[in-house]
This record gives C-alpha cells, structure tokens and sequence, in this order.
C-alpha cells in the first residue's frame, strides 16, 4: 500500500504540494482538480519520479525510491515522450533488458502483452507510424510488461479519439492492477472507487466518485 503522510513538494521555493495525506487503497482511484492544481507533481510522487521537499511517501511502510520505482508502473500523457525504440518490440523489451531477465523470458513477456490486448500484428511495426491510439496502447503495454503491482495515468486519453478512448479504458478495466488515473475527463471516472480533488496543492476532496466530482463541478460554476 502507498501511504503519503504530510508531503510537501516546493520548486523554486513556490509550493506545488502542501500536506498532503492519502492512503492509497482502493482498486481504481481518479484524481481531478484545475489546471496547474499539482495534479500530476502528486501523481508523479507515487512512482518517485518526484521526490517530497518534505514529508513521506511509503510502500508498504518503507521509504524505498527504488522499490517505489519498481511497483509502479507510470503512462505518460503523450507515449512519444515513453516510447523510445524504433520497433515495437525492441521497444517493449528495453525494461526488461534493464532487468538483466534472460532472452527467452524478455519474449515470453512481451508475447503475453501484446496477446493481451490484441496487439500481436504491432510487434514488428515502427513505432513513428502507429496511430495515437495504439501508441497509448503499446505505451500502457511497456508499464505492464514490467509487472508493476500499480499503475498511475496521467492524463492517459486526451489524445485519443472516442473510440480509442473506450478501447483504453477498457484495457484499463480489465486490469487486475491498482490504478491511479489524473484525468480531466470527469465521466471516465464516475465509475471510479474513490477521487481524489486537489486544488492549489492542497486535498479539498476526497470520497465517492459521484460526490466529489458533483461538488467539483458545483464549485466551476461559483
Ligand atoms: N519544475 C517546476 N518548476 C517550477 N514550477 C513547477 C515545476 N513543475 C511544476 N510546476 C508548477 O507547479 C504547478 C502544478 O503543476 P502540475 O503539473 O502538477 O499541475 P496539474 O494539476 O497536473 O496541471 P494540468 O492540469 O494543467 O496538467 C503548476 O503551477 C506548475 O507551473
């Protein structure tokens, strides 16, 4: 379990996150709030791509960056900025690499994945000529071939049109995965088990999906 206990997190002397407290344990947990609000400095706290200026964040009661980096899985807004290989599956195969797994497992894994998710015709496709959608696919695809026991979003479909949107999200469902998604996007995540709202870096709410994200929309329109 994640626990952040009073985290703060400052740049340039200008706080971005101020006393933050969460428990991290439902299944699907989406985080809302306005533009520049520290949304995605909170999400990227959880993986330790951010590190407090003070406060804790903890996996399973431990303070581990390394550990943190490993469990958590995070998908970036725009894949270009995660996809890095040419090949789809050069691409997938770099963190496992990194790993040092042997060659037989690196292919068993990357098999399962795309399998997974119907994207067996990618692997051997440029990355630079794949659509948006299955770009976020195949970038969803290298966070879970690296088996992460969570995943944070951030922002995961604001590229993807209608229909891709729903096939993402439904890979999304289907995972058995905590998941942590910041999203603009309120009905994707009406059916979520709790949201979080944070506003000028700081929590104004957290609770039920429908009844935050109803009081976030009652203060929009103050
Ligand atoms: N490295 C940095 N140096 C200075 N300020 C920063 C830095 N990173 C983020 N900020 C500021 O921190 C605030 C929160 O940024 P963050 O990206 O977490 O917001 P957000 O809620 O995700 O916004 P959006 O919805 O627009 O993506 C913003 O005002 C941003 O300008």
């Amino acid at each position: 379990m994640i626990r952040l206990r009073d985290v703060h997190v400052e740049k340039d002397g200008v706080p971005i996150l101020r006393g933050i407290d969460l428990d991290l344990t439902q299944h699907r947990i989406g985080i809302i709030g306005r533009n520049g609000s520290g949304k995605s400095t909170l999400a990227r706290l959880l993986n330790g791509i951010e590190t407090p200026t003070r406060g804790t964040v903890e996996l399973d009661g431990a303070c581990d960056r390394k550990a943190l980096r490993r469990a958590v899985g995070f998908v970036f807004q725009n894949p270009d900025n995660q996809i890095v290989y040419p090949i789809v599956e050069e691409d997938l195969a770099f963190g496992l690499k990194n790993l040092g797994l042997p060659k037989a497992e690196i292919a068993a894994r990357i098999d399962a994945v795309l399998e997974r998710f119907a994207l067996t015709p990618l692997r051997t496709c440029l990355t630079h000529q794949l659509s948006g959608g299955e770009k976020q696919m195949i970038a969803l695809a290298g966070v879970l071939v690296m088996d992460p026991r969570m995943i944070v979003l951030d922002e995961p479909t604001t590229l993807l049109d209608l229909w891709n949107k729903r096939a993402f999200m439904a890979a999304i469902d289907a995972l058995a995965h905590r998941v942590v998604v910041v999203s603009h996007d309120l009905d994707l995540l009406r059916g979520f088990d709790r949201v979080v709202h944070v506003e000028d870096g700081a929590i104004v709410g957290d609770g039920s999906a429908g009844a935050v994200i109803d009081d976030y929309i009652a203060r929009s329109q103050c």
